[in-house]
């Protein structure tokens, strides 16, 4: 028998209630949930019980007291995952990604020599993962030196990483934001979408509700949030093919052409950095950025001041130069994409990912080239 089935045994005597849908294997997405009948808008689909969850209060006093008592939530969830040898949670832990599946695609168990062919802000991304993990592993280490060892620790807090949810409790809103996390079987199945169920939390559980009506068979998504694919790559381990939510950073394209006196005035007027396009704009800070370039720089004072424009005639100049650093970033990224295929380090799918990254990076690129060209 399938071993989600054994974990609807266990969820229904533990009062999960599910209502038309169930999990099922998903090519390329592990598990997730599917309407098993046609659903409505507004019906009830999953209702979890808080007694199910897995929480700063279930981890067991034996673990928690041989820890900080400042240590992350994230990592003493990873604490009590890696140190679990009871059967309670056992059908749970049977239906969780294999340590080769997690491997396989979260950015931070890679070989490093891939993080640098991460787009920038996946790097960054990456970068704050893993001193959170150093930070976790720092306090896990000596107080487990013989038991834990580092990769099923970090196993362990790689599903805390992909699998949490957030919620909130009288005791938990006094800690950090980052800190309200709980793991919730049987609703951690639901895959993500741009768009998805409503999930809501009181203090006696979880529902998950349908927005929009499925057709029976049809997979039935959450929305793990507003996220760009590079934070999806980075915190959950896949790129989705359409992502509303996405955007590719042009600080790589742009900082190279500034001057140094440029970034002194751009960093002064709060301008330098981060700059971002998606489906359809350029942005704000894209444009100041540009537009230092190629116009005197009072008429660019006036621009990031008073959000003077200086009519059609600069406005076409400003998009005629963005048009052509585009054009020399969509070059380096064919670059970028010939460098992947060279590469003898990392797994098949880890270098098919990266190349489906940069290759949606490109597409987007190009697209607003095409716009602005118009
Ligand atoms: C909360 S779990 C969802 C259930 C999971 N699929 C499983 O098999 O247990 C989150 C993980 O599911 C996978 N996932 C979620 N949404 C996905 C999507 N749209 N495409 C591909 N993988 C997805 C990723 O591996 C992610 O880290």
């Amino acid at each position: 028998m399938e071993a989600y089935r054994e974990l609807l045994r266990w969820a229904e005597t533990q009062g999960v209630e599910m209502h038309g849908v169930e999990p099922r294997r998903i090519p390329g997405r592990g598990i997730g949930i599917v309407a098993t009948k046609a659903l409505q808008a507004d019906e009830r689909l999953i209702w979890v019980p808080t007694s199910v969850l897995r929480t700063l209060d279930t981890v067991p006093k034996r673990i928690a007291k041989r820890l900080p008592k400042d240590m992350r939530v994230h990592g003493l969830l990873a604490a009590d995952l890696a140190l679990d040898r009871s059967k309670k949670y056992e059908q749970w832990n049977a239906i969780v990604p294999s340590r080769e599946d997690v491997w396989a695609s979260l950015p931070l168990t890679w070989d490093p020599e891939l993080h640098e062919f991460l787009p920038r802000p996946a790097r960054d991304i990456l970068r704050r993962q893993t001193a959170n993990f150093d930070k976790d592993w720092a306090a896990m280490q000596p107080a487990y030196p013989t038991s834990v060892p580092k990769a099923e620790y970090l196993y362990a807090w790689a599903l805390v990483n992909t699998r949490t949810f957030y919620f909130e409790t009288p005791k938990t809103k006094k800690l950090h934001k980052d800190d309200r996390m709980v793991l919730q079987p049987v609703a951690d199945l639901f895959n993500h979408a741009d768009e998805g169920c409503e999930v809501c939390f009181d203090q006696t559980s979880f529902t998950v509700t349908a927005r929009r009506a499925y057709s029976p068979g049809e997979e039935v998504f959450i929305s793990y949030g507003n996220h760009s694919n590079d934070f999806l790559l980075v915190e959950y381990g896949f790129v989705m093919a359409q992502n509303r939510w996405d955007e590719v950073c042009l600080d790589d394209a742009i900082l190279p052409e500034l001057s140094a006196r440029q970034k002194v005035l751009l960093e002064e007027s709060g301008f330098l950095g981060n700059y971002m396009l998606d489906d359809s704009t350029v942005c704000y800070r894209t444009q100041a950025a540009v537009r230092i370039l190629c116009v005197p720089v009072r008429d660019w004072r006036r621009f990031v001041e008073e959000g003077v424009d200086g009519g059609e005639a600069q406005q076409d100049k400003v998009d005629r130069l963005l048009i052509k650093i585009l054009q020399k970033y969509v070059k380096t990224i064919t670059k970028t994409l010939q460098s992947l295929k060279g590469l003898k380090v990392g797994q098949a799918c880890q270098l098919e990912m990266l190349s489906l990254r940069w290759q949606q990076i490109q597409a987007l690129t190009a697209k607003t080239i095409t716009g602005l060209d118009a």
